[in-house]
């Protein structure tokens, strides 16, 4: 069970949880999840008891909508976040509220971010029989295209479909914030703790090493959700460095993009393909323009380490406009070429660098006017 607080306010919130999950079942409430014993003999005998849904409306896979549904997965997620007292905690898709109320009975305040209307009332409805909404803000909205109010926690179980995008956001955005404790798809959590060399290590991971630290509190059963999804989950926590190298951290976003363009290739070979060397030599040899852009395609996700996406519009678009200046194309990939070998990261496969390698390629390629962003 949860840290209990010592107000009254805060002892009648344990108070209907624990009631809650000793109660019979009552009679059916469009929106108000209840805690159910369960009776059926195929209950797994570790998991007695679910946050029972009503079904008062269809969830949505598309959006993420898998609600957790075991009390003592919820209740460790809420204890392993470091909750305290005074903490105002932001949480991307509280869904019907099974993770908010368990925030709101540790923290200060919370902050909710939600993109389904009906959620949203659900959560209101709920919070305010619990008669804490006062300590409750509803944002009714995109997480992905709202401002994020001052917090001093992140916790959530996420919609898996933003996971990098909101990751990215937290960690390359404005917030200042101690830590974000997530629920995460167990294999994109497992790239996220990777280290060079391992065979998940990626661009998600390099980029996420660079400005914080994470850690691997535990993995939750599908069986714990509803509905079940088809894969594995797990709690990892992101704690933001004090101190982050000094780079232009849009600059490093371009760049490990383009490193990580082609799995398991060379930096040579990544270096000499053509489209890549005319891009480059676009964006090293004017202003920042809408064409070069369109190429890069923005730097928010931090884990699209796949192919590089055959965008042959923008290229051939770029490729017109460089005609002229063939030759100084040429020139410009000599230069690079020469820069990887001379620093010995022609062989190399960025997977197995580790950011203060790959900082230091940056660096030599910045300085001899190579730029990325
Ligand atoms: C995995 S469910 C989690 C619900 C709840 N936290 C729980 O654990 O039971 C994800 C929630 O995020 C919401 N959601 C999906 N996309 C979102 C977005 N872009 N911004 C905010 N909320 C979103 C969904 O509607 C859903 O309520």
């Amino acid at each position: 069970m949860i840290a209990q607080r010592s107000s009254s306010t805060m002892q009648g919130v344990h108070h209907i949880l624990l009631l809650s999950s000793r109660a019979k079942p009552k009679p059916k409430t469009l929106s108000q999840p209840l805690i159910q014993r369960r009776t059926s003999s195929s209950a797994a005998a570790d998991s007695p008891e679910r946050e029972r849904w009503e079904r008062p409306f269809t969830l949505h896979r598309a959006r993420g909508q898998h609600l957790l549904a075991s009390p003592r997965a919820l209740d460790a997620v809420a204890r392993r976040a470091g909750v305290g007292p005074g903490d105002t905690v932001l949480e991307v898709g509280p869904g019907t509220g099974n993770l908010t109320v368990r925030l709101l009975a540790l923290a200060r305040r919370v902050v909710a971010v939600e993109v389904d209307p009906r959620m949203v009332d659900a959560l209101r409805d709920r919070v305010s029989r619990l008669g804490l909404l006062d300590r409750l803000t509803v944002i009714s909205g995109d997480a992905m295209k709202t401002e994020f109010p001052e917090f001093d926690l992140c916790v959530a179980n996420i919609p898996y479909g933003i996971s990098s995008p909101l990751i990215g956001k937290l960690l390359f955005g404005p917030c200042h914030f101690r830590s974000a404790t997530l629920l995460l798809q167990k294999e994109f959590a497992r790239r996220l703790v990777s280290v060079p060399g391992d065979s998940e290590y990626n661009r998600l991971a390099a980029n996420v090493r660079l400005v914080a630290n994470v850690e691997l509190l535990m993995d939750v059963s599908k069986k714990d959700f509803i509905p079940c999804p088809k894969v594995d989950s797990s709690l990892v926590k992101i704690r933001p460095k004090a101190e982050v190298p000094a780079v232009d951290l849009d600059e490093w976003l371009a760049f490990t993009r383009t490193c990580f363009s082609k799995k398991n290739k060379t930096l040579g070979a990544i270096f000499k393909q053509k489209k890549k060397i005319i891009e480059l030599f676009r964006r090293s040899h004017s202003e920042r323009q809408e064409d070069n852009r369109r190429v890069n395609g923005g730097c928010d996700d931090l884990d699209d380490d796949g192919e590089d996406d055959d965008d042959g519009y923008a290229r051939s678009k770029i490729e017109e406009k460089v005609g002229e200046d063939a030759s100084e194309v040429s020139l410009f990939k000599k230069k690079i070429v020469g820069i990887l070998n001379a620093g010995g990261f022609g062989e190399k496969r960025p997977s197995k660098l580790s950011n203060e390698e790959l900082l230091h390629l940056l660096q030599l390629l910045n300085q001899e006017g190579v730029l990325f962003h």
